[in-house]
């Protein structure tokens, strides 16, 4: 069901800058051109023109570009006005393109109609939003790799062996009679072997994709003047969090976006835990819970001076079941060096958040939890990818379990394609795409 009605957006960001381009995508648009132009533009090739309104009043003067069909960013004919980029110009030359009878385009829909011509696969388009979105070099670099279609090619190559195996298998459920020697002859297990262990490298380097479009929650927990507003002003590297000597100074959650190494950490300050009166701090310790149950990753701060006591150990009770890291604070007031250590499998940091000592170590320590290792080869990913990965690995990893059923790991094989093939868009419901492109900003 492909639509092939003109639509027109603005594609450069709202505000003013030196160029907005306004891009038109539809069927057989060299009269559309023509009637705002006033010219025939050449294929892919710049020209100047005035663009200019029914009554024939210059809107402004800018490029026009014509893309024929096929050979377009959406596979239709597209014509791009890259006019002057003021907000009031781009906005008048966009009400013309609706009389001459476009509709404004939806969030998504040019790169959708990439999809649906097949000039990118579904993993493709979804990189189109989350190099735009990428928040750091490393992000960008990683969403212009799947960009390119180094992504979908692994999960295209495993698809492949996939499709090979499965020919392998329902042959022998075709002649039963040869089954098992057949498979054993085809070397079948080893096949299998190799595609988990290909996907098993897929799902590391997806992993660490999402981990850079997605990044973590960090929340700091601890008792009133622990020292945690310091160490988000620390990690920070700015005052964004009040610090007195006063015990539950800090009443509301404080949000903080910092990158290390590329990677997005949602730096989250909290309210002391402790038992108050105050009707203000009880409401800000509810807020710190709800921000604890939002959590990736604890920090639970700790005085060094007196390690981890029965209001802390209280605490650590409460925590839900999320990776933790025990930071113990202001080691300049205790004898202990900064240092780390592992402590019945849980991470132990010690630092000062007022001096700076140990922050670097903590910096680390926060990027392993987090499981990043850098490194290239990372794909930008997403969480629907991942779990696509997860679950064909599941299936896979059921057919290598299946001993001499051969119509189960038939079945398990048929699933995991199946599996694999969402993550490019070769089956994938409506809803889905209309999900999918509905968070792309406009113009895209
Ligand atoms: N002015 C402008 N700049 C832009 C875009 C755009 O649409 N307009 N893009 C929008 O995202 C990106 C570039 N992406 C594009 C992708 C494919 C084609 C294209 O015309 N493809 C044809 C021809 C390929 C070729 O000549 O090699 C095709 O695939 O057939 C154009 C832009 C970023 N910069
Ligand atoms: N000597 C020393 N003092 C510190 C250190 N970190 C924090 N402090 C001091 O401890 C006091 C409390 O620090 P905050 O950062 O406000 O503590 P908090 O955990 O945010 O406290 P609440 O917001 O009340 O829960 C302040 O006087 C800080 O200067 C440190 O590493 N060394
Ligand atoms: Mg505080």
């Amino acid at each position: 069901m492909l639509q092939t009605d003109t639509i027109a957006a603005i594609a450069t960001a709202p505000g003013r800058g030196g160029v907005g381009v306004i891009r038109i995508s539809g069927k057989d648009l060299l009269p559309f051109a023509q009637a705002i132009s006033g010219k025939q533009p050449e294929p892919r090739m710049a020209t100047l023109a005035g663009f200019r309104d029914e009554d024939a009043s210059l809107i402004d003067s800018g490029l026009v570009l014509y893309f024929p069909a096929p050979h377009s960013f959406t596979g239709e004919d597209v014509i791009e006005l890259q006019g002057h980029g003021g907000p009031a110009v781009l906005q008048r030359l966009l009400k013309r393109c609706v009389e001459l009878g476009a509709r404004l385009a939806e969030p998504g829909e040019f790169t959708k109609r990439a999809f649906m011509n097949d000039k990118l696969d579904l993993a493709q388009a979804e990189s189109v939003a989350d190099l735009i979105e990428a928040s750091s070099e490393e992000a960008a670099k990683s969403a212009m790799r799947s960009l390119s279609g180094e992504f979908s090619s692994q999960v295209n190559t495993l698809v492949e062996g996939l499709i090979n195996l499965r020919m392998l298998v329902e042959a022998t459920l075709d002649f039963p009679e040869e089954d098992i020697d057949f498979l054993e002859a085809a070397d079948a297990a080893g096949k299998l072997t190799a595609l988990r262990e290909h996907l098993s490298r897929l799902q590391r380097s997806a992993g660490q994709g999402r981990l850079l479009r997605d990044g973590m929650n960090v929340v700091l927990v601890g008792q009133p003047n622990v020292g945690k507003s310091s160490l988000m002003n620390q990690l920070a590297g700015d005052e964004v969090a009040i610090v007195t000597d006063i015990a539950g100074t800090t009443r509301d959650t404080l949000r903080e976006l910092i990158h290390l190494e590329g990677i997005p950490l949602h730096l989250i300050d909290t309210a002391g835990l402790r038992d108050t009166v105050d009707t203000v701090e009880k409401i800000g310790i509810e807020r710190t819970w709800a921000a604890v149950n939002k959590a990736d990753l604890v920090l639970l701060l700790v005085d060094a001076r007196n390690g981890v006591t029965a209001e802390d150990e209280e605490i650590l009770a409460k925590l839900p079941a999320v990776p933790r890291l025990t930071v113990h604070n202001k080691i300049d007031l205790s004898e202990h060096g900064l240092s780390e250590e592992v402590r019945d499998g849980e991470w132990h940091v010690w630092l000062s958040a007022r001096q700076g000592q140990g922050v670097d170590l903590l910096r680390q320590r926060l990027l392993h939890q987090a499981g990043w290792q850098a490194g290239e080869g990372v794909f930008m990913a997403r969480e629907r990818h991942l779990i696509a990965i997860q679950m064909a690995a599941e299936h896979l990893s059921l057919a290598a379990a299946a001993g001499h059923q051969i119509e189960f790991i038939a079945e398990e094989l048929r699933l995991a394609q199946h599996q694999l093939s969402s993550i490019t868009g070769e089956f994938t419901a409506d809803d889905l795409l209309g999900e999918i492109f509905s968070r792309f900003c406009i113009g895209k």
